[in-house]
C-alpha cells in the first residue's frame, strides 16, 4: 500500500478525545461542547483551564478556590531561578520554557500524593513566572519577585512583564487570548505530548515534548514570524507588493492556512476584532492596517484565510508584548490542553506506535569495507 507523497497524517483519525471538536463540519471549534464565541465571549482562562482538565466548569465556590489555588501556586523555588539565571541571554524563551518545566520536573517530581491536575496546575500558575523571571534577570540582572496583586494569570503576566498592574483592556484581550489558545484536539504539538504519555513517562516529559513540537514555525512559532513579516513594511502598498513577491518565489506566509479548517479559523474573526480594539488605544496603529491588507491579499490571491496566529501578533505587539514571547504565551494558554490530553490518553492507554510504508531498497548482500565503492 503506498501513502501519498505529503502524507503527514492528514485526515487520519489517529484517536478519540472528548474534549474539543475542530471544524467537525469543516467550521466550528467547541471544548466539552462550549463554542469558542461563547467561552470567549463570557469565559475567563481559569475557568476554561479547568473545564479542559477537570471535564466540567466550576460553580462559584470551585471557581473562586481555583484562582485562589492558582494564585498560591506562581513563586519559583531558588534551584530553578539558578538554572534560569545560567542561561545565556541569547536563549531563546521557548527553550527557557522547555528547560524551566524540564527543571521543574526534576525539583517537583511526579510523585504519590500530587495528582496530575496539581501538576496541571502549578504548571499554569508558575509558566509566566519562570518565563518573566529568565527575562527581566537576562535584560537587567533583576530578580524579580512572582506575587503580584493581579489575580488572573493573564493579569499577572502583563504584571511581571510591565512591573505594573495592566490595564482592564489589556488584562481582558490577553485573557480571551489565552482563552483562544488553549485546545485544539490532536494538532501537532498536542499529539506528540500524547504520544509520550503513552509510553507511560512522566507528566513534565510530556509537557516539554509538547513545547518542542509547538515551538516551529508551521505550528506555534508562527505568530512570532507573522509579526516579523508584519513589521518588516511601513505601508499597507508595501505590503501588499512584498507578499505577491514571496507568492510568486512560492513562499509560506505564515499565519495563513490550516491543515483542518479549510474555510475559516474561527478563532482568527475574535483575536482580530480584539486586535482592531487594541490598536486604537496603541502608538503604533500601522500594524494592525497593514495586517489587514495582508489578509486581503492572501484571500484574494491564494483563497487563504488568517488563522490564529496571525492576529494574534499585533494584538500582542498592542500590549507592549516583545516578539520572542509570542509562542511563549501560546504554550501557557496550550498547557491546559495538553494536561487535559495527557489525562485522557493515561485513563484508556494504549502505547501509540503506527505503522511506516516501507519505500527503501530491497535486501542487499553484505559487503566487506574493502569490497565496497
Ligand atoms: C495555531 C496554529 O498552529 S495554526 C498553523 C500555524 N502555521 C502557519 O501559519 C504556517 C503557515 N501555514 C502553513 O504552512 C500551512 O497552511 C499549514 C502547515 C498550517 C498546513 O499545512 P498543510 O495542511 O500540510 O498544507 P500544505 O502544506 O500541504 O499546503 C497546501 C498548499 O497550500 C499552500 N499553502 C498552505 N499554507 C500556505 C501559506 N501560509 N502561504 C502560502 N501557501 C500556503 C502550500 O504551498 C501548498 O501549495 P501547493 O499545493 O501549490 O504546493
Ligand atoms: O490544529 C492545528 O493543527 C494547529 C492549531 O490551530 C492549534 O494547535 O491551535
Amino acid at each position: 500500500m503506498a501513502i501519498k507523497k505529503d502524507g503527514g497524517l492528514a485526515e487520519v483519525i489517529a484517536g478519540q478525545t472528548e474534549i474539543s471538536t475542530v471544524g467537525k463540519q469543516g467550521i466550528g471549534l467547541t471544548y466539552r461542547g462550549y463554542s469558542i464565541q461563547d467561552l470567549a465571549a463570557f469565559a475567563t482562562f481559569e475557568e476554561t483551564a479547568y473545564l479542559l482538565i477537570h471535564g466540567k466548569l466550576p460553580n462559584e465556590p470551585e471557581l473562586r478556590q481555583y484562582r485562589s489555588k492558582l494564585a498560591g501556586l506562581r513563586s519559583l523555588p531558588p534551584r530553578l531561578r539558578t538554572i534560569l539565571e545560567l542561561l545565556p541571554d541569547t536563549t531563546h524563551p521557548m527553550d527557557v520554557l522547555r528547560t524551566g518545566i524540564s527543571a521543574l520536573g526534576a525539583i517537583e517530581p511526579e510523585e504519590e500524593g500530587r495528582t496530575q491536575a496539581d501538576i496541571a496546575d502549578r504548571l499554569l500558575a508558575c509558566c509566566g513566572s519562570i518565563l518573566l523571571y529568565w527575562h527581566h534577570y537576562q535584560a537587567s540582572g533583576a530578580r524579580i519577585e512572582a506575587e503580584t496583586s493581579s489575580e488572573s494569570i493573564a493579569g499577572q503576566f502583563l504584571h511581571l512583564l510591565h512591573g505594573r498592574r495592566p490595564s482592564e483592556l489589556h488584562e481582558k484581550a490577553l485573557d480571551v487570548s489565552l482563552i483562544l489558545y488553549a485546545e485544539h484536539e490532536f494538532n501537532a504539538s498536542t499529539f506528540a505530548a500524547r504520544v509520550t504519555a503513552s509510553t507511560c513517562s512522566d507528566f513534565y516529559s510530556a509537557i516539554t515534548t509538547g513545547i518542542g513540537t509547538l515551538r516551529g514555525p508551521l505550528h506555534g512559532g508562527a505568530n512570532e514570524a507573522a509579526m516579523e513579516l508584519i513589521e518588516g513594511y511601513r505601508h499597507p502598498d508595501d505590503a501588499e507588493t512584498g507578499i505577491l513577491q514571496m507568492l510568486a518565489m512560492k513562499k509560506r506566509i505564515m499565519g495563513f492556512g490550516h491543515r483542518v479548517y479549510s474555510v475559516s479559523d474561527p478563532r482568527s474573526d475574535i483575536i482580530k476584532e480584539w486586535s482592531r480594539t487594541l490598536a486604537l488605544d496603541a502608538e503604533n496603529k500601522r500594524l494592525y492596517v497593514i495586517s489587514e491588507r495582508i489578509e486581503q491579499v492572501m484571500q484574494r490571491e491564494k483563497k487563504l484565510f488568517a488563522n490564529l496566529d496571525f492576529y494574534s501578533a499585533s494584538a500582542y505587539r498592542s500590549m507592549g508584548i516583545p516578539t520572542g514571547l509570542f509562542t511563549p504565551i501560546f504554550v501557557l494558554a496550550r498547557l491546559s490542553g495538553w494536561s487535559a490530553h495527557i489525562i485522557e490518553q493515561r485513563a484508556n492507554n494504549r502505547l501509540i506506535r503506527p505503522n511506516a510504508y516501507y519505500s527503501g531498497p530491497e535486501p542487499k548482500m553484505w559487503l566487506s569495507p574493502d569490497m565496497r565503492t
